[in-house]
């Protein structure tokens, strides 16, 4: 176990107002967010945007996901629970234990909203409205790849069969929604006059989805707010991580305008996947932690997220936003002194958010005194703070020859406490400290890396 810390939470740093620090007074502090919403972006939807959950429909595409109904279920009761608002479960036409599953999960009495992804055709949509959705959610892909190659209908044939769709469900009294599949490879008249038209018939929502994971936030943002001028209803978006830039695209789509964006736990779903749960959360908090907190249950993240990877079979990445296993580690002097002192000063979210905690690395030779100190006091030990300075030179020393763990340092720490509260029973001098000798001697013969988080 590392040294660890419980100090308040990570807070903005405060904006100053310039002027009283001209004449050396303390500044006027006013409290800002600069990770908030931006006031130019008066569409902004950062403080009061939706998750459509699609571990069950996006993240049963990820290759190695397989859900039989016991754990379709589990997941959807533990997605409920942490808060989303919809749940997206593959299509019922994908097979007759989808299409069951489908109901079976309708029939939980759950407070997220069901729906089920169909393609944009008559036959899906009939399963998928007997299936007891809250709503049904259609792609058809609009990108000359797509016309050509998956489905091979031209504009005309798209449109017209989004209307039939489209009324067909809304005549059952279910959410619809309509969404171009390739969105960002499409033709910008295409896209804004299929948009138009399904706006027109009375969908609760469009969806712009980046399939292939080429969108920049740039194009992300433009695209959200051409979109926004054009219709009433809700927009959706939908990123897929191909080249990193889904959790960023999905932020700046909400500054755009969109309302709603697509997650799936850990981002599992076709290829790497799309915009992850838990890193959307990450970016969310920092912007308005109140809304967040309001909503999600965030301390069931590592849960959520230990469930689904171990259904399909994944680690959780080290560097996961929030649930990597070293996310609240911090590890070198200089960090492990300011955090220490204010763990805003090199942490932008606070752990105890999700329930976890932060810790402080010391085992390593690039810890510095104050790390150690506060080893030190943990250990209930009194050294003064030179004495600080020594134990850890002593420990530097033995990091430059191996990796170190805990005990390494503490017996170090608690030999060094000894010799000088009793000097004459134990001489200071290192180069006697039995146990740095007998790990010098070890280091060469043995790479075991004994630090821990
Ligand atoms: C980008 C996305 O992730 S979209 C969602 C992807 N989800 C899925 O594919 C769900 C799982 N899929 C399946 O189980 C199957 O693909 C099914 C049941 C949907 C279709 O299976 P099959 O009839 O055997 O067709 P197949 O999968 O080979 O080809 C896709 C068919 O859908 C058609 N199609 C593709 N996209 C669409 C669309 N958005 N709307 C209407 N039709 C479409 C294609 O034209 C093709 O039909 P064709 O065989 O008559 O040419
Ligand atoms: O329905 C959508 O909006 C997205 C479908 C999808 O998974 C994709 O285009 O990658
Ligand atoms: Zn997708």
């Amino acid at each position: 176990m590392s040294a660890s810390t419980t100090t308040p939470a990570a807070a903005a740093p405060a904006a100053t107002d310039g002027p009283n620090e001209k004449n050396g007074a303390n500044p006027v502090v006013t409290q800002v967010n600069p990770y908030g919403p931006h006031p130019s972006d008066y569409l902004s939807n950062v403080s009061g945007f939706q998750l459509i959950e699609s571990t069950l429909r996006e993240g049963e595409q990820f290759a190695n996901a397989f859900f039989d109904t016991e754990k379709k279920i589990e997941i959807a009761k533990a997605l409920d629970d942490f808060g989303v608002d919809y749940i997206e479960l593959t299509s019922p036409a994908a097979s007759e234990q989808s299409r069951k599953d489908c109901e079976a999960i309708c029939k939980l009495g759950l407070k997220a909203k069901i729906l089920t992804h169909i393609r944009c055709h008559m036959d899906d949509a009939k399963l998928a409205v007997a299936t007891g959705v809250d709503g049904v959610d259609v792609v058809i892909g609009t990108s000359q790849f797509l016309r050509q190659y998956s489905h091979g209908k031209d504009m005309n044939y798209i449109a017209k069969s989004a209307v039939e769709v489209i009324e067909f469900v809304k005549s059952h009294g279910i959410e619809i929604r309509f969404s171009s599949e390739d969105s960002f490879r499409s033709d910008l008249v295409d896209l804004l006059n299929i948009y138009r038209t399904v706006d027109k018939i009375g969908v609760n929502r469009v969806g712009i989805a980046d399939t292939v994971g080429c969108a920049n936030p740039r194009q992300v943002y433009e695209l959200v707010r051409t979109l926004k001028s054009i219709v009433s209803c809700d927009i959706e978006c939908h990123f897929h991580n191909d080249t990193g830039c889904a959790i960023a695209n999905a932020y700046t789509a909400l500054e755009a305008g969109a309302k709603l964006i697509d997650v799936s736990v850990l981002g599992i779903g076709e290829r790497n996947g799309i915009t992850p749960l838990g890193g959307l959360m990450a970016r969310m908090i920092a912007a308005d932690r109140d809304y967040v907190l309001s909503k999600y249950k965030l301390h069931k993240l590592r849960e959520l997220e230990t469930l689904v990877a171990e259904a399909v079979q994944v680690n959780i990445p080290f560097n996961n936003p929030i649930t990597g296993f070293c996310a609240f580690t911090h590890k070198a002097g200089i960090h492990a002194k300011a955090i220490l002192a204010n763990p805003s000063t090199y942490e932008i979210l606070n752990p105890s958010d999700f329930g976890l905690t932060r810790y402080i690395h010391f085992a390593n030779r690039l810890t510095g005194w104050n790390a150690i100190k506060s080893r030190v006091d943990q250990l209930n030990l009194n050294l003064t703070d030179d004495q600080c300075k020594e134990v850890t030179a002593k420990i530097k020393k033995l990091g430059d020859v191996r990796s170190l763990n805990i005990d390494d340092v503490d017996s170090i720490i608690r030999d060094y406490h000894q010799s000088v509260t009793t000097p004459a029973l134990n001489p200071v001098d290192d180069a006697d400290l039995p146990a740095i000798k007998k790990q010098k001697t070890e280091a060469a013969t043995n790479g075991t890396n004994g630090a821990s988080a």
